[in-house]
């Protein structure tokens, strides 16, 4: 990512807003910015696949239990992205995320993770569903996965059509998921 170019540019945005660049509160703004979008689109600087190799961190599914062939079903896990067509804000938005696993499981901090990082890029909602069940089936080996998101774009509330109270649900099925619609009772 070059902050640097990010700093140039968000200045000569200010000067065509007709603002004064080097005014006492907006002086230091085209850093700030740069280093808030190092935060907020910090999953741009890698691929799925990378991603998935820097969070790759697994237990052996205990066999010997009850355990083996679980559902495993983490909810409500908040967090943010950024519509790619406005650079607009997704927030109110929630994750549920679930998975079979194949010998293995997944420390579930690593599922909140991999959720963060495939939303700090410009996206689509449709997409960030897509690349969390790809790095998760890369992590896991599992094909059996279920990833929905609900949230609040702010492009359709902040402007445009202002839809305030509009909440999108996307909902990204794959193997047993799609194909056993009983499965889906553990993702309400
Ligand atoms: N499918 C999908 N659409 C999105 C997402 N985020 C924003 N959009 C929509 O992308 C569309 C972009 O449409 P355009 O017509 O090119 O943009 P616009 O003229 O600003 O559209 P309006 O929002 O209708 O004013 C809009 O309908 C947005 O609401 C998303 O995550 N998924
Ligand atoms: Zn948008």
């Amino acid at each position: 990512m070059d902050t640097k170019a990010i700093e140039e540019h968000v200045r000569g945005i200010l000067i065509a807003l007709g603002e004064n660049p080097d005014r006492e509160g907006l002086v230091e703004t085209p850093k700030r910015v740069a280093k808030m979008y190092q935060e907020v689109f910090d999953g741009m600087n890698y691929t799925n696949h990378e991603l998935a190799q820097m969070l790759d961190k697994t237990f052996a599914e205990d066999t010997t239990s009850a355990g083996s062939n679980q559902v495993v079903v983490m909810k409500d896990i908040d967090l943010f992205s950024y519509c790619e067509h406005h650079m607009a804000l997704m927030y109110d938005m929630k994750a549920t995320v679930a998975y079979i696993p194949k010998g293995k499981v997944i420390g579930l901090s690593k599922i909140a993770r991999i959720c963060d990082m495939a939303g700090r890029r410009l996206q689509l909602q449709e997409r960030l569903g897509r690349d969390i069940a790809d790095i998760l089936g890369e992590i896991t080996g599992s094909t059996d996965i279920a990833v929905l998101l609900e949230g609040r774009h702010s492009c359709v509330s902040a402007r445009g059509i202002k839809k305030t109270d509009a909440k999108t649900r996307t909902v990204e099925l794959r193997g047993r998921f799609k194909e056993e619609p009983a499965l889906q009772l553990y993702l309400r």
